[in-house]
């Protein structure tokens, strides 16, 4: 197996997205030595991965993604999570945890329909689960795996695949529970699709009574779930603390958001949708966050389907194509000598409007790109624009912020720091 990495946006545009795009396929890793192979949408190939995606698209698109009905829910969760911050009462405390489950519960209300406490200990395990999964199952264990694919019959766990295999066996079990007994429904209608989950189910049986031939079954269901939760979850909470981080750092940019907030909505009512196109600094330092964080910096692994020549370089079947999103995102050429400052005003133009790059591509681009783009883009303005509306986040030592540690693993994180959660006055 040969392993191509693609530095630069022309690079990647050659290869994701132009319409010869080399790279459309996906690397099944280590799930062709299981019966996981080719089921849901991440790591899936072919007509399978065609029909999952376009119907889960689909869904979510009906379910209001990019629209105001979903919105609705976002903010009903931001409402809880800013009661949780307002808890802590000033001291210092590490949130991660708390965002992420706060992202996922957003997640949650889509697919299963509603949101869950905190503490609930289903809702614990699954997040527990997934988040094992994601950062596990396209890591470096499963990827020497699929170098050489003999190890799978080595004695022992050595490279975790069966404990991912065994979490995402439970995960389908728990989904079940909830999307056929525990909330009493095995048949859906227009009275009762409140979930991802009842869309999906109602979508398969129609296709089914009317002899279309589909994959849409149970264990697609199930692995659908797992990759829109994985990919879902620790992405948007993770761009959310880089920006907590970044902006401790520069409590500047917090008081011009502030201001921004203050002097085009006020503070007696929540942000909402209908605000995004008001505040252009705080979307340029949602972007900036995006920029500097990087939270995937490789994007997921690529196949080239045909042998294939590309800069002159021979490229085999089968070769697993990887992207270097950092390439982009810290080209000087692009964002200036200063690229590896935090600096919001980089994205507004000289009219204070918001500037575009092409270069910023943190979802990727292609047929691959990523299906949660809106999704995730209405979550980010929605909690940011509501924590900054109430809250100063300031770091526990003034004089000394907490150091920016990156984590990398399948995503790049910001490593633990404290911060303190001041309601505005
Ligand atoms: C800030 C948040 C997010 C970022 C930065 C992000 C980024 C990405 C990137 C870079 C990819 C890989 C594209 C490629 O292979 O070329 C991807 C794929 C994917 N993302 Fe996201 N994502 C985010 C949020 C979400 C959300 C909220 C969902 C679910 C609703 C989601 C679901 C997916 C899925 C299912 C794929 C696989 C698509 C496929 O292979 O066809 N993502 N995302």
């Amino acid at each position: 197996m040969v392993l191509v990495t693609q530095n630069g946006r022309k690079c990647q545009i050659e290869l994701y997205d132009s319409k010869v795009a080399i790279c459309e396929l996906k690397s099944s890793c280590f799930q062709q030595a299981s019966n996981y192979h080719d089921l849901g949408i991440v790591m899936a190939s072919g007509p399978n991965w065609k029909e999952q995606r376009s119907v889960t698209l689909s869904i979510l698109r009906d379910m209001g993604m990019g629209r105001n009905v979903l919105a609705g829910r976002i903010q009903d969760e931001v409402a809880q999570y800013l009661t949780c911050l307002s808890n802590l009462d000033g001291k210092p405390a590490d949130i991660r945890l708390l965002t992420n489950m706060s992202v996922a519960n957003v997640l949650f209300s889509v697919v299963v329909g509603q949101r869950f406490e905190y503490d609930d200990p289903t809702f614990k395990r699954v997040v527990g689960l997934i988040n094992y999964n994601f950062t596990h199952a396209l890591g470096v264990g499963p990827a020497i795996l699929n170098m050489y694919p003999m190890l799978h019959y080595l004695p022992g766990d050595l490279f975790k695949t069966a404990l991912i295999l065994k979490n995402r066996k439970e995960l389908g079990e728990i989904f079940v529970l909830h999307f056929r007994d525990l909330k009493g429904r095995k048949e859906y209608n227009d009275s009762n699709m409140d979930s991802l989950i009842a869309r999906y189910v109602f979508e398969k049986n129609k296709r089914k009574r009317s002899g279309q031939p589909t994959y849409l079954d149970d264990r697609n269901l199930a692995k659908v779930i797992e990759d829109l939760l994985g990919a879902g979850i620790e992405t948007t909470s993770t761009t959310i603390n880089w920006f907590i981080l970044y902006t401790l750092h520069h409590p500047e940019v917090q008081e011009k958001i502030f201001k921004e907030i203050n002097s085009e909505i006020g503070t007696e009512r929540a942000p909402t949708m209908m605000d995004k196109n008001k505040l252009k600094y705080l979307n340029a330092t949602i972007m900036e966050a995006q920029r500097m964080g990087n939270v995937s910096p490789m994007g997921v692994t690529h196949l080239c389907p045909r042998d294939t020549t590309f800069k002159g370089f021979k490229i085999p079947k089968g070769t697993h194509v990887i992207g270097n999103m950092s390439s982009i995102f810290s080209d000087k050429q692009v964002w200036g000598e200063d690229a590896d400052n935090f600096r919001p005003e980089r994205f507004i133009d000289d009219k204070g409007n918001l500037k575009h790059f092409e270069e910023f591509t943190p979802f990727s681009m292609g047929k691959r790109a990523c299906p949660g783009e809106a999704l995730a883009n209405m979550e980010l303005f929605i909690r940011i624009s509501s924590m900054c509306q109430r809250f100063q986040f300031l770091a526990p030592d003034p004089l000394n912020p907490p150091e920016i540690i990156e984590v990398m693993s399948i995503s790049r994180s910001p490593g633990p720091f404290e911060v303190r959660v001041v309601e505005r006055q």
